[in-house]
Order: C-alpha cells, then structure tokens, then sequence
C-alpha cells in the first residue's frame, strides 16, 4: 500500500515534512495556488518550475537507474508539469519521449511556455498523437510519467483520454502520476467510472494528499503515494478553512499529558474497564494491558463473576471487581469513583448486558468511552443514542459504524455520515481501518497517519480502547485523547511491523511497543 519510510520505525506511513497538514479540496487548491502566486510573489510559471524540480527530484530519488521515460501531458497545468519535468529529466541525461495528448491551442499559458522551452532540448522526442498506433513503444523498463490531469479534472474521462488511460493501466511499465492518478477527482468519485483512471504505481502528489487517496477503493490507482512540499504560501493554508486535517507527530506532540514530579497513583486518574464475559476474557486482558501502558495512575477492571483470576494473572497491573452474573457485564456500581469509564470489548449483547448498559449511560458523570458490543447494543436500541453524554468517544470498525450511521455507496459518502452524526449526537467518532478517522462534535474529519495492515488481526480494537480509555482517565478531552490514542496505537504497529513484520504482527505486540511509540512521540 502507501509510502514507507518516515523513520527508521514505519514500515507504512507517508513521506511528510510539513507541520500542520490540513487537506483541501481541489477548488480549495487552486485558490491557494492563485494567493502563494499573488503574495509569495511568484510568477505562476516560477511556481510550475519550482514543482518541477521537486518533482524531478522525487523521480530520479524513486528510479535512479531508468534511462528512459515516456511522459504522457494533458492541456492544463498538470500537462505543464510534466512537460518541464521532461526537460529537466533530459538536462540530467535521460532519454524523453513526450506524447502530447491535445493540440498546442489548447494549452494553458504555462503548459504553452514549457512546450516552447522543451522544444530547445536535447534527447527529447515530441509527438502529438491521437491515436493508439501512432504511440511510441512502451518497454517493461521504461516509465511512463502520467501528466494529463490533476486537480482540473471537471468530469470523467472519456473518447481519446479514456483511450490512453486503458493502454497505459495494460502495460507492463511502472506508472508515476504527477500530483494525482489522472482520471481520479480530488473527493467524491461517484459517478467516476474504474476504467477510467489511471493505475499509478506512484503519485508525487503537491503540498497535499487529496481526500480521494484515503478512500480504500482508490487505492489501486494511487499506489504508494508521497506528498511533495511546493512552498505554498503558509498564509493561505492557515487561513482557508477545511473540516478534513491529517494527524501527524507534530499535531500530536502538544496533546502530551504532563507528569507532575511530585504526582502519584491518585494524580494520573483512574480508568473502569468494562470489558469481556465468558470465554471472550482476552478482550479484557488486551484492553486492561493496553490502558496500563497509556500513563494511568489506576485501573479497575470489571469482569463477570468467576473470571477474575484471569485478568489477575495476566495483568497483575490492575484491581479487579466481579460482576454478580458469571456471562457477562450485567450491573454498575461505584462508578462515580472513577475519572473515566471504557465499556464494550467482549461484553456480549446478552439481554442482561444491555440493560446494564442502559443503566451506565443514565447515571455516568465522567467522560466515556464505548466500543465494540457497547456500539452494537446502542446501534439496536437506537434511543440509547439519544442518551450518549456529549464528548462520549465511540470507537466502531467500518461494520460496526455501518450499524450506527446507516450503509454508504462510496467512502466519501461515509465520511459525510460519520460528520453528520458525530455532529448530530456531539459525540467523537471513529471509523477504525487504514487513516483511521475521527470525526469531531463540531463536523471536522481527521485522518490519522500512522498504522499499517499488520494491524487487522483480532485484539487491535481492544487495545486501541485501553489506551484511549486511560488517556480520558488522566484527564485528556476526547478529542485530545482519541487523536493521540489513535496515533500511538498505529505508532506501536508500525514499530511493531518494523521489528517483526506485519504478518506476524498480533495485538499484544502493540502493547509491548507502546513505551517505544511514547519515546519516539516525545523525542
Ligand atoms: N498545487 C499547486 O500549487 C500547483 C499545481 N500545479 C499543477 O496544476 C495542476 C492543475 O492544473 P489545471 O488547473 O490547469 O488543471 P489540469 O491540468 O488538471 O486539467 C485542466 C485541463 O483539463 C481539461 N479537462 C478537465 N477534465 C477533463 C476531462 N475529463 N476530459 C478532458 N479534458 C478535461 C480542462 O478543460 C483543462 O484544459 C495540478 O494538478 C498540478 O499538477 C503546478 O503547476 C503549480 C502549482
Ligand atoms: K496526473
């Protein structure tokens, strides 16, 4: 999937070097582009040489030793792109065939004066084709530098665009898309037919990712994607407005709980977990593993009768209350004793557990935190949603957030429900998965960065409620404490992943990186 590299830990994550990553639309994109042009000040086709460099940069970085490019240019500015990326590629001594896909009339002012300028370069071959026949042939070796259509994309593609999107995803060549796969829209791709994008096995992608990159489907067109900084003006990215924002180290570095020198078990909260019934114990033993390592001063976990000594034994960490019912959760008590309540991993949707439930949501004063069974129960009896105290953090996998909001037809669309909802019941939101999202009481959607699929094996989501769950304890808002959760959780998969590979990857693997995903956080 997506990029690797970040730091020696990641196996999964994103190129980035840019500090607060908010993500825009494409309209949003070319009105920040008009502004950096405007009050940098640049010239727009300064600009396009900037990105051109960067661009070449990125390529040569990626393929060093390929010697031929072929390099296929739309009429608009991602055409321009290409065409002075071509000529910097020949100046370092790499042969270019450029298919230029239009004719010159149609060409923007700056794709106009790069063709000019690659017209007086060396080890360049021009051709203006329209048909098939006419391409030049395309070897294994080769790379085709996709450069037809980025952020302008108005409307699917079709005729002669179609045309060489289709012979360019049926070649063997590797495929570099320039700042977006062409064909794909920058948000919502309903209405976008497959065949009509093209299938990258790279996108260099401008100062943003495009929302588009994190949809699960899009994934085969945008391949491994790097986000390439082009020195936008930083004015126009503080000031435009997005709900939508990418989670990064230094988003989260501030979200830190002090720890008070002189502090002790008291001062670092204390966590009730409410999780696992019988013969789902593991979800408890995961979870209460987890919060110990999330900075909690205490925690309490609170399993059925009889089941005790399992979580005694294996987290010798933490208090133990029994349930009166030998299944499952089946009733409250004491709980104004703690500074944060987590309830749902493995508690079953036993009759009794949803009545206990019902009963939690009633009298909880503190901040709150419902998973798994807990989300299943309130998705059932829908008017417990009505009784969620604002701020509750809700931690669903895409089925379980289906049961919440209702089916979706494509991922921009689930965004759209899990905004609306989140906004609807002022509660936080997840949809865990790759970018795992968090959508705000507010209406804004965050993307987190770190994890890698290592982590879609059974017992994540477990953890990923123990460490929230004792990040609330120690007195973290919700939003504060799902964003840095989130983050740490994928933190220790991808050092987990770095240190024994995903496939081997299990959730305890998580918990014992957790200290190592705090140092790298903190250094
Ligand atoms: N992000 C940035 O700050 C910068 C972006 N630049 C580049 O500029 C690009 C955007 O340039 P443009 O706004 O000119 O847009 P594009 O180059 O993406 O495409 C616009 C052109 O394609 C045509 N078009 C759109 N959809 C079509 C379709 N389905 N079939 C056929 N023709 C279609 C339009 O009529 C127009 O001629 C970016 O993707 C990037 O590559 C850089 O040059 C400069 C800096
Ligand atoms: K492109």
């Amino acid at each position: 999937m997506y990029w690797v590299d970040f730091d020696k830990y990641f196996c999964f994550s994103i190129r980035l070097s840019l500090t607060i990553m908010k993500l825009f639309s494409s309209t949003q994109i070319k009105e920040i582009d008009e502004y950096s042009i405007v009050h940098e000040p640049i010239t727009s086709v300064a600009l396009m040489e900037r990105v051109a460099e960067i661009l070449a940069h990125a390529i040569l970085d990626i393929y060093p030793h390929v010697n031929r490019f072929l390099v296929f240019c739309g009429p608009g500015n991602n055409g321009g792109d290409g065409l002075a990326v071509a000529r910097l590629l020949a100046l370092q001594g790499k042969c270019l065939d450029i298919v230029l896909l239009y004719d010159q009339e149609k060409f923007s002012t700056d794709t106009l004066i790069n063709y000019k300028r690659l017209k007086k370069t060396s080890c360049v071959t021009l051709h203006r084709i329209d048909k098939l026949e006419d391409l030049p042939e395309l070897g294994p070796q080769d790379v085709v530098i996709d450069a037809m259509f980025g952020t302008g994309l108005s409307r699917p593609l079709n005729g002669w665009p179609l045309e060489v999107v289709t012979y360019i995803n049926s070649c063997q060549a590797e495929v570099v898309s320039i700042d977006m796969p062409s064909g794909l829209p920058g948000e919502d791709c309903s209405g976008f037919p497959s065949d009509g994008i093209v299938c990258a096995t790279n996108t260099l992608t401008l100062q943003f990712p495009k929302l588009s990159f994190f949809f699960p489907e899009n994934e085969k067109y945008v391949g491994l994607f790097q986000v390439l900084p082009i020195g936008l003006h930083p004015q126009a990215l503080t000031t435009i407005p997005t709900p939508y924002q990418f989670i990064t180290a230094s988003n989260v570095k501030p979200l830190l709980p002090k720890r008070a020198t002189f502090g002790h078990k008291g001062t670092f909260g204390h966590l009730l977990l409410i999780a696992g019934s019988k013969g789902m114990m593991g979800a408890s033993v995961l979870s209460a593993r987890a919060a110990c390592r999330a900075g909690v001063g205490l925690v309490t976990s609170h399993v059925p009768s009889g089941q005790g000594q399992i979580v005694q034994i294996a987290v010798p960490e933490v208090l133990v209350v029994e349930d009166m019912d030998t299944v499952c959760f089946s009733s409250i008590s004491n709980i104004k004793t703690y500074s944060a309540i987590a309830v749902g991993p493995g508690i079953s949707k036993h009759q009794k557990a949803r009545v206990a439930l019902r009963q939690l949501l009633k009298e909880v004063e503190s901040p709150l935190l419902l998973d798994a069974d807990a989300l299943n129960i309130i998705a059932e009896e829908r008017d417990m949603l009505d009784m969620l105290p604002p701020n509750t953090i809700l931690t669903p996998h895409p089925k379980e957030l289906s049961r919440l909001v209702g089916d979706w037809s494509n991922s921009f669309q689930r965004l759209e429900l899990q905004q609306a909802f989140a906004l609807k019941y002022q509660v936080v939101l997840l949809c865990k998965g790759a970018f795992t999202t968090i959508a705000l009481p507010n209406g804004d959607l965050l993307f987190n960065s770190t994890g890698n699929s290592g982590m879609a094996t059974g017992g994540t989501g477990d953890v990923l409620s123990g460490i929230i769950g004792g990040l609330l304890a120690q007195g973290l808002t919700s939003v504060d404490a799902a964003i840095l959760g989130v983050y740490l959780h994928g933190l220790a998969g991808d050092i987990s992943a770095g240190e024994i590979g995903q496939q081997a990857l299990t959730a305890s693997d998580l918990v014992n990186n957790l200290g190592k995903a705090w140092l790298s956080i903190l250094k």
